[in-house]
């Protein structure tokens, strides 16, 4: 069963849709990096897999379970990009607080990181520095022990070392309790190392979305001169630069790609979402009919 199944997805506010026939899904215990331009639909995307709005159109499970549903909440954690906590609060509690309200909460868990991460559990929410605020959300977060975890842009106020620290914890306890875990992020480098899925939104619409391996594979890095750019023509273009008569290209292929003129090399998934970023009509892959069967 997947962990995720979203089936031609649509969330319209007022008379704009914000989203529209999103269709995807992740099997479990993958870490997905949600990416996409600003305003591209991602919270809105995590909102609706968090159960926290019901599509206007389409559905979406998780577990097999619909996320706003009350068998669903159990199984969704969300982490949203205000990372909402009272800040009156001291630590302390805001753990009591989640305690009372998860029935799977794990506190062992929670003290335990708080104190490796060196938070003082008497320290009010509000004079925690963004770092360890941040911190302090995505333990409460992990320790609902839920399937599945959606965290909206949580390195946004970590500095490098803070995010290595965070993408290695969240790797250990995803890979731990075979967790299925979505992140969006605008930072590429910190997706590179730790995802292994990708769904790429644009305009509302899943452009993109698959095992990292599979899309890798799907797409190749070429360079060579561009006199011999015919032999580009038998597959898609996706993006493509250079200077002169030097040429690059990113091409998603369509069978397999034989030139000796051209020099080949598997593109990082930092170079793949560039280029759609750069070419946002590039066709989707692999199409919502094919993941949605
Ligand atoms: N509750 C709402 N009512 C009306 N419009 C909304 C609402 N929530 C989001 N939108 C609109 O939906 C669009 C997508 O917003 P969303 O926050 O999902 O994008 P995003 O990809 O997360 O952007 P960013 O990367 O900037 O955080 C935006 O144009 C936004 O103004």
């Amino acid at each position: 069963m997947s962990a995720i199944l979203a089936t031609r997805v649509g969330q319209r506010f007022g008379n704009r849709w914000v989203l529209r026939q999103c269709s995807f899904t992740v099997p479990a215990g993958r870490v997905v990096g949600l990416v996409g331009p600003n305003g591209a639909g991602k919270t809105t995307l995590l909102r609706v897999l968090a159960g926290l709005l019901r599509p206007t159109e389409g559905a979406v499970r998780l577990s097999g379970r619909d996320p706003a549903g009350a068998e669903g909440l159990a199984t969704v954690a969300f982490l949203a990009q205000s990372k909402p906590l009272y800040p009156r609060f001291t630590v302390d509690d805001a753990v009591r607080f989640c305690r009372e309200l998860n029935p799977r909460f794990d506190e062992p868990f929670t003290r335990d990181r708080l104190d490796r991460l060196e938070i003082p559990a008497a320290q009010r929410i509000g004079r925690l520095s963004g770092g360890q605020r941040a911190q302090v959300a995505l333990t409460l977060a992990l320790a609902k022990r839920a399937d599945v975890i959606l965290l909206d842009e949580p390195m946004a106020d970590l500095d490098p070392l803070g995010r290595s620290d965070v993408m290695r914890d969240l790797m250990a306890v995803a890979a731990e309790r075979g967790l299925t875990v979505v992140l969006s992020s605008h930072v590429l480098a910190d997706l590179e190392d730790s995802c292994d899925h990708l769904v790429m939104v644009h305009r509302g619409r899943i452009q993109l979305a698959g095992d990292v391996d599979d899309l890798r594979a799907a797409h190749l890095a070429v360079d060579g001169l561009r006199e011999h750019a015919a032999a580009l023509a038998r597959h898609d273009v996706v993006a493509e630069g250079g200077a002169g008569r030097q040429a690059t290209a990113l091409l998603r292929l369509n069978g397999r790609f034989v030139d000796p003129r051209w020099a080949t090399r598997a593109p990082s998934l930092e170079e793949i979402v560039l280029a759609y970023l750069r070419n946002p009509d590039a066709a989707t892959l692999p199409g919502p009919e094919l993941v949605s069967s």
